[in-house]
């Protein structure tokens, strides 16, 4: 992404003079959790203390296999329980709240296309993800009394997402005749059903054929440029550093650092705890491929 980019979306001058450090306050966060905490056993799976998420930005949450990314994302929108914790979205207290109803606050999580999913029209997928609502329970959504008074203006702006992410074409298409890439285009067009003001992105490059990287991440890009804040859970560095305005870093369930992408590269603790680890992995498959 070139810096212009960065300019128009105003994130990094939203970002001016907030120092490095875990568990700063952001100058207008819209997410803010507290003591999030949730173990497996005698796993502490996340051990979060203080947590802001600013407005307007893209913010990656790194950290090696096993940190508590995906836990943690779990648990902010509704879809696994803590421990203890709070957390508020756009100012409301919204832990306790289940999946679906975090969605209608504005805070949608993408989710894998499902068995279930990979079953129905691209066009249906989206449909679904105007209920905000995924999970076990989605297959019996589509028939919610008075789901037919809302369907023509659904259908609409689904297709509308659909010619914007180019899948028109594919709408009556089984969503699992999809190549990665478009499953990954599909996922996020749905997570705009509900027109949400936060979008969590779960590993949105995994499984994507280079050819379509450039591609999605101008659709994240745009996602923020309009003024939504992205927050994705990603393992490739390349995409982190390129696209992040904020990066957040856990390690066994707790946040060791977060900053600017510059600041992370060059942060000890970071390195040590996942950087050098990847790197080494990157060396000894090198060498596996030399030999
Ligand atoms: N339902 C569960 N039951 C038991 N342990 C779990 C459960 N979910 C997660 N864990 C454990 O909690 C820890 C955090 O897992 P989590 O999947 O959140 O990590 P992650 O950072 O998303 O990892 P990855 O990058 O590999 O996806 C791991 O040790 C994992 O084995």
């Amino acid at each position: 992404m070139s810096s212009d980019e960065t300019t128009v979306s105003g994130a990094e001058d939203r970002m001016a003079g907030v120092e490095p450090v875990p568990g700063v306050a952001k100058p207008d966060p819209i997410l803010v959790a507290n003591g999030v905490r949730r173990s497996f056993g005698g796993l502490k799976a996340v051990d979060v203390g203080h947590l802001e998420v600013q407005r307007g930005t893209i913010t990656a949450l790194i950290g090696p296999n096993g940190a508590g990314k995906s836990t943690l994302f779990n648990l902010l929108t509704g879809f696994d329980r803590v421990d203890e914790g709070r957390w508020s979205f756009e100012g409301a207290a919204i832990n306790g709240r289940r999946g679906h109803q975090v969605a209608r606050s504005g805070m949608v999580r993408t989710f894998q296309l499902t068995k279930a999913l990979t079953r129905m029209s691209v066009l249906d997928n989206m449909l679904l993800g105007a209920q905000g609502q995924f999970g076990e329970r989605m297959a019996g959504a589509l028939w919610r009394p008075g789901w037919a008074r809302q369907e023509r203006a659904n259908t609409e702006r689904a297709l509308e997402l659909l010619e914007r992410f180019r899948l028109v074409d594919k709408r009556d298409d089984m969503a699992g005749s999809l190549s990665g890439g478009q499953r990954k285009l599909l996922e996020m067009a749905r997570s705009l059903m509900t027109e949400p003001s936060m979008i969590m992105l779960d590993e949105p490059m995994a499984g994507v054929n280079p050819a379509l990287v450039q591609s999605l991440l101008s659709h994240i890009t745009s996602l923020r440029d309009e003024g939504r804040t992205v927050l994705f859970v990603e393992h490739d560095m390349d995409v982190i550093m390129g696209i992040s305005d904020w990066i957040v870093v856990l390690a066994q369930g707790r946040v060791i650092a977060e900053g600017r992408p510059s600041d992370i590269k060059s942060d000890k603790q970071v390195i040590d705890a996942y950087l050098g680890a990847q790197d080494d992995e990157a060396a000894e498959s090198r060498e596996g491929d030399d030999g």
